[in-house]
């Protein structure tokens, strides 16, 4: 059994769905189907769950809430039209909102609610359109698949007694087409994973049913070697092990979700990232260990929007729980970090921005300076992180030199270089303004120079 996830851009539009039925109709191994919400048509188009989200907060607001639940009736009703089908999901869509807006939710679970619209509908359409075109197909509920997450909006996490239940779908006769995004708490509260999580609904899924293969079908023919809008036709990755896939997603290649590795790998199930548009192409195959190796290098990412928190403090080597209070503060205020790279007396916490709003920074500056007494603490904004990732890159001389001289022939200043704790990956730290150069300038050090 094969379960096949097919993402926001492939089911964007009637043609793309009927390309999705198409894929689903060549192989009688594909028998659960994971969907997203209909996502960009073009490059200026807005994902379906983009006005959702703008829907649920417009409510929230007490905001006119229409002009965003129109664009998403319509989306659904052009789709419907164009494959010749019931336009059903256009009133259920209605009757949903409606009855989200009555009920006595919290806003939190409201917006939760609504966001989910988007997947579940599409899996109502994505069934019924197999069901026209000849194929036993059905629509099933996260619910009633057997989806059990924590009770983290926004983030969930899926639950292990998952598995077992969705071991039940082997008794199906039909294709189930399972809306990704959200799942259910013990208690029956809908919530949804973080953004891009229907590729986490798939893996979930694909351990439970103890799949051959977790096919994840989305806009481009494989995984390349670094972020296509950032170098033009770069070179595929046509094997890469899990380990380097979930450093690659974390750090920015947003073809696959970083944590929709986790059950596909407790339940060694080989992924597949495969081209809706070109499914005859290759594509990318992620396993638990590569036969195949060359570079020692397999993909450079980099990701925006980082901060470093720095502090100094003489004699800090010698403070016993020096870090372990700094890092209190920050759990204390909901803070997480991603990196803590350390020197003698200085220690810097690198986190996304959104952890820390400007408008929450000189508090915590106060808290640190009335609690540890540093010599010195300041923040850093606009930080980019490079990540080199590798499995055989620690086995091999000379790739932070080249990586180094890569940075200094485009004239890039390294804010922080963080090697060691992982075993694939070499971190860099540059200003947003030399991201992009700098990958350029390491692809040509990594991939095109002899
Ligand atoms: N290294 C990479 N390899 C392939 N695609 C990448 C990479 N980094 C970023 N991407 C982007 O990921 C996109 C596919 O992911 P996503 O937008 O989540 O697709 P889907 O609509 O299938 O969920 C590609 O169109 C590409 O722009
Ligand atoms: N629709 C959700 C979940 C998802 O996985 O979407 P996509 O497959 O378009 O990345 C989102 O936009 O976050």
């Amino acid at each position: 059994m094969k379960v096949a996830k097919f993402g926001g851009s492939s089911v964007a539009s009637a043609e793309q769905i009927k390309k999705v039925a198409s894929i689903i109709q060549d192989d009688s191994d594909r028998k659960v189907v994971v969907v997203s919400a209909p996502g960009k048509r073009t490059a200026e188009d807005t994902k379906v769950t983009d006005l959702l989200i703008q829907l649920g907060e417009d409510l929230i607001n007490g905001e006119a809430y229409q002009p965003a639940l129109d664009l998403v009736l319509n989306r659904f009703q052009l789709i419907t039209d164009d494959l010749n089908i019931t336009n059903q999901v256009v009133q259920e869509i209605k009757s949903d909102v409606a009855s989200i807006i009555s009920s006595n939710y919290s806003d939190q679970m409201k917006l939760e609610a609504i966001k989910s619209i988007g997947e579940d509908s599409s899996a109502k359409v994505v069934s019924e359109y197999l069901k026209h075109i000849g194929l036993n197909a059905a629509y099933l509920n996260p619910k009633d698949a057997g989806i059990i997450v924590s009770n983290e909006p926004g983030s969930a996490q899926f639950l292990d007694e998952s598995l077992d239940l969705l071991y039940e779908l082997h008794k199906r006769e039909e294709i189930v087409v399972i809306p990704g995004f959200f799942g259910f708490t013990k208690e029956g509260k809908l919530v949804t994973f973080s953004r891009g999580g229907s590729d986490i609904t798939g893996s979930i899924v694909a351990a439970g049913v103890k799949a051959d293969l977790y096919e994840n079908f989305t806009d481009v023919d494989s995984v390349y070697c670094v972020n296509p809008s950032i170098v033009e036709n770069p070179k595929e990755i046509t094997s890469l092990t899990y380990k380097e896939m979930r450093e690659l997603s974390y750090a920015g290649f947003s073809v696959f979700h970083d944590e929709a590795l986790i059950p596909a790998v407790k339940a060694k199930i080989p992924v597949s990232i495969k081209n809706t548009n070109n499914p005859g192409a290759m594509g990318t195959i992620i396993v638990s260990e590569k036969e195949v190796r060359g570079n020692p290098v397999v993909g450079i990412a980099s990701a925006k929007g980082f901060l470093s928190l720095y502090v100094s403090k003489y004699l800090m080597n010698r403070e016993l729980g020096f870090g372990r209070r700094l890092l209190h503060i920050l759990e204390d205020e909901g803070i997480s970090f991603e990196h803590t790279p350390s020197g003698i007396d200085d220690m810097s916490v690198i986190m996304n921005e959104n952890q820390l709003p400007i408008e929450k920074e000189a508090k915590i500056i106060e808290r640190i300076k009335n609690e540890l007494h540093p010599d010195l603490v300041y923040t850093e904004r606009n930080l980019a992180l490079i990540m080199i990732v590798g499995e055989d890159m620690d086995s091999t001389i000379g790739v932070a030199a080249k990586a180094t001289e890569a940075f200094s022939r485009v004239n890039v200043n390294l804010e922080m270089i963080n090697q060691g704790s992982s075993e694939v990956s070499l971190m860099f730290g540059v200003k947003e303004e030399g991201v992009d150069v700098a990958v350029r300038s390491l692809y040509e050090a990594f991939f095109t120079e002899a």
